[in-house]
């Protein structure tokens, strides 16, 4: 779809269905400059109530009924004579792709269900899907460099790093070989080549590596009493938790299909041990096999990490939540493992705002974050400080969202501009020097009147 229409705001709204939850994004932009890089701007977001579209699977209806609010509002915030003209598009990841592993037609149920929901507002719906992981990975990429304006100049480009709930993804320029196909990306953008690697890891989001890891702590434990609550001695929570928990609230998920894990009640206590936590959760990267000349995990293929990275979503929540967002990688062990052994009481006292659950898992995430990007990637202390944690670049949310859209509104063109349009800068300069030229004209005009006419005055005395 090409939207044109002169000297007029265009909109486009894309609804990001991710594992834990939904979040709808109403992008705007002026019409005659929908080509020029960074114009896209975000208007505004609306986060669904609830979990994530995939978490209906057994109600498929709730899926599509948990949209109405926030598809209101989005039809309150854009005028209403370019309803018809705005696209909708909703994009399901980690989650959908889970379920889809699991329980193919109760994924086809929800993703109908949305569909139909999407279609009664009187937008131009355009569908929805579950993207790859590699769709992920690279349309995250071209939004945090459209955002940073670094498309169509000759400079370096912004690495991105993505933290889901269920899946994560890495994607950048890399200066070596890319040795497997499945990790290539190329694009052509405003008259440039990129060669991008990317890969995503399904279950090694947040919360399911949180499952994964917590499985392996179990598959040890051997149950000797089926009738009393197993007890999970967890170094990654605060000393003084101690929560019980189903064992199918906590291992319902095909990411440790496989593993030998118990059933009934699980006594969840909190051990506070940064370094043990640190050890239990490296457990979760496989690095004894590897068919190229390196890996991340699990076998996959990663050239060396280079140039500066952006790290967004989950990387941003926690790493801010936790004030180490600008630390050294030395700075940020060390004060994770202080807040990993503060006593449990002291958290929740200090931090009665915050939903217990998400407070709880500050430790784990954290530490899951370093191990991922030091012994994951191989980021250094050296190189540490070319991760920025970003939330948002200018007023828009780093994500997948705008370069999904951007690529199927065709709004980047893949080669440079015929006629370059100048910055607005250079326009302002532009116009300032050609009025300037233009009062000088008159005023010359009027120099050259008024001395041919008092000549003629002079002649007829
Ligand atoms: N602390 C905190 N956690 C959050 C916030 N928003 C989301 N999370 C959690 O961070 C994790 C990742 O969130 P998202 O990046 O939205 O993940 P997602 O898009 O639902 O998941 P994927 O499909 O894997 O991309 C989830 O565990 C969320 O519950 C927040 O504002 N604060
Ligand atoms: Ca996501």
């Amino acid at each position: 779809m090409r939207l044109t229409s002169a000297c007029t705001a265009v909109y486009g709204i894309v609804l990001d269905a991710g594992s834990s939850h939904t979040s709808v994004f109403i992008y705007e932009w002026p019409a005659e400059k929908e080509n020029n890089t960074g114009m896209v701007q975000q208007l505004h977001t609306c986060n669904v109530k609830g979990k994530g579209i995939s978490s209906y699977y057994a109600n498929p209806d709730g899926a599509g009924k948990s949209l109405h609010e926030c598809m209101m509002e989005a039809k309150n915030k854009i005028p209403a004579n370019r309803h018809s003209e705005t696209p909708v598009y909703l994009g399901a990841t980690a989650g959908m792709r889970l379920l889809k592993m699991e329980n193919e037609a109760a994924s086809e149920k929800v993703l109908a269900s949305v569909e139909h929901s999407l279609k009664t507002y009187p937008f131009s719906y355009q569908g929805a899907r579950i993207i790859s992981g590699q769709e992920e990975g690279a349309f995250g990429w071209i939004t945090v460099n459209y955002l940073s304006k670094n498309l169509n100049k000759p400079t370096g480009t912004l690495g991105a790093l993505d933290l889901g709930g269920a899946s994560t993804q890495i994607t950048f320029v890399p200066q070596q070989e890319i040795e497997s196909n499945d990790n290539s990306i190329d694009f052509r953008l405003y008259g440039n080549d990129y060669h991008l690697y990317t890969h995503s890891f399904l279950c090694y989001g947040k919360d399911q590596a949180l499952k994964l890891s917590m499985g392996m702590k179990l598959e040890s434990t051997r149950v000797a009493d089926k009738t009393k609550p197993i007890e999970l001695r967890d170094p990654c929570f605060h000393p003084g938790y101690n929560f019980t928990k189903t064992a199918q609230s906590v291992f319902n998920t095909p990411c440790i299909n496989g593993v030998n894990l118990p059933t009934g009640i699980i006594s969840h206590v909190g051990l506070g041990n940064w370094s043990q936590c640190q050890q239990s959760i490296r457990k979760v990267f496989n690095i004894t096999y590897c068919a190229y000349s390196k890996c991340s995990f699990n076998g996959v293929f990663q050239p060396s990490v280079d140039g500066k990275f952006g790290a967004f979503s989950a990387f941003f929540f926690v790493m801010d939540f936790l004030n180490l967002t600008s630390d050294s990688l030395d700075g940020t062990k060390q004060r994770l493992a202080k807040y990993c052994s503060t006593p449990w009481k002291e958290i929740v006292e200090k931090y009665p705002q915050i939903k217990q659950k998400y407070l709880s898992e500050y430790c784990f995430s954290g530490t899951y974050i370093l191990t991922l990007l030091e012994d994951g990637y191989s980021f250094t202390s050296d190189n540490w400080k070319d991760i920025s944690f970003i939330k948002k670049i200018g007023d828009s949310d780093a994500g997948w969202t705008l370069g999904y859209m951007l690529n199927l509104t065709n709004m980047i063109p893949a080669e440079a501009q015929d006629t370059p349009l100048m910055p607005d800068g250079g326009y302002i300069t532009f116009m300032l020097l050609f009025t300037l030229l233009i009062l000088v004209l008159l005023l010359m005009v009027f120099i050259y009147f008024r001395r041919s006419t008092r000549q003629a005055q002079k002649d007829i005395i």
